[in-house]
């Protein structure tokens, strides 16, 4: 079974007609890139199915189940969970109380009034687990505010993890980083995938990670689904090349 399923989904803003006719399935496991020229909509299909604003046509289906009209923080709850271009941790805390506070969080800690020995020891483990699967550990107790911005995503990615994502939504993951970063992010998403098993969808304008890393890509053009298929089917579309290749060249 699919694990996303999108039937002709289509999103409009008034009289602009966003998206169109959208019609994809990613599957379990699946590491898919989404990509196209500014405006093309790919925030948009984000945003429908993480459900920050509901479809104007057509059905979502997650896990088997329709998730047309469902909030954020439900589909959160169901493992859809997605970053934003702009990172989202406290920069005031070091990287341990952030990944903390996402464990405890997600643990439903968060609202207790004391938490048992044994169960701070747990969190503890959880922190110090999602550390080294980002492979951020020997920063743990820096500052996250003093960390480069390549550092903070990676801690950005830690805290999302916290939340036992089934779907992973990464918008621009590599956005303004130098190339060391870039690869090591790369190398990130490359490892939640093959090890931990994350199906992901993400957004992304570098095509040299797109064509290296993703298993399918689609794209977006002018609010329709101009093709879909792996990197080779991809760079050799025509009509990819006319619409966005050549265009970004
Ligand atoms: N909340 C909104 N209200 C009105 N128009 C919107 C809204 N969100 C997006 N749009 C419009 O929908 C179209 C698609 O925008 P979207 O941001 O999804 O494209 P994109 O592919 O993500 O672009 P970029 O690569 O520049 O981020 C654009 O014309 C945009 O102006």
């Amino acid at each position: 079974m699919s694990l996303l399923v999108l039937d002709r989904v289509g999103r409009r803003f008034g009289a602009l007609q966003a998206l169109s006719g959208i019609s994809l399935s990613v599957e379990p496991g699946e590491l898919r890139a989404i990509i196209g020229p500014n405006g093309a909509g790919k925030t948009t299909l984000f945003n429908l199915i993480s459900g920050f604003f509901p479809p104007s046509e057509g059905s979502i289906v997650f896990a088997g189940e329709t998730i047309t009209a469902v909030n954020p923080a439900a589909l959160v709850k169901r493992g859809i969970i997605r970053t934003f271009q702009i990172t989202e941790i406290f920069l005031a805390l070091s990287v341990h109380d952030n990944l903390r506070i996402a464990v405890e969080t997600a643990m439903g800690l968060n609202l207790r009034p004391w938490i048992s020995a044994a169960t701070r020891a747990a969190v503890e483990r959880r922190v110090e687990e999602l550390a080294e699967i980002v492979r951020i550990a020997p920063k743990l107790h820096r500052i996250a505010g003093e960390l480069s911005h390549g550092d903070q995503r990676v801690v950005e990615i830690g805290i999302v993890l916290a939340k036992s994502p089934k779907l992973l939504l990464l918008d621009e993951p590599t956005a303004g980083m130098g190339d060391e970063e870039t690869n090591h992010m790369t190398d990130l998403i490359r490892r939640l995938n093959r090890e931990q098993g994350i199906t992901m969808l993400f957004v992304e304008h570098d095509m040299a990670i797109v064509f290296g890393i993703a298993d399918r890509i689609t794209v977006l053009d002018n609010g329709h689904m101009l093709a879909e298929g792996n990197a080779e089917e991809i760079a050799a579309d025509p009509r990819v090349q006319s619409a966005y290749l050549g265009q970004a060249a």
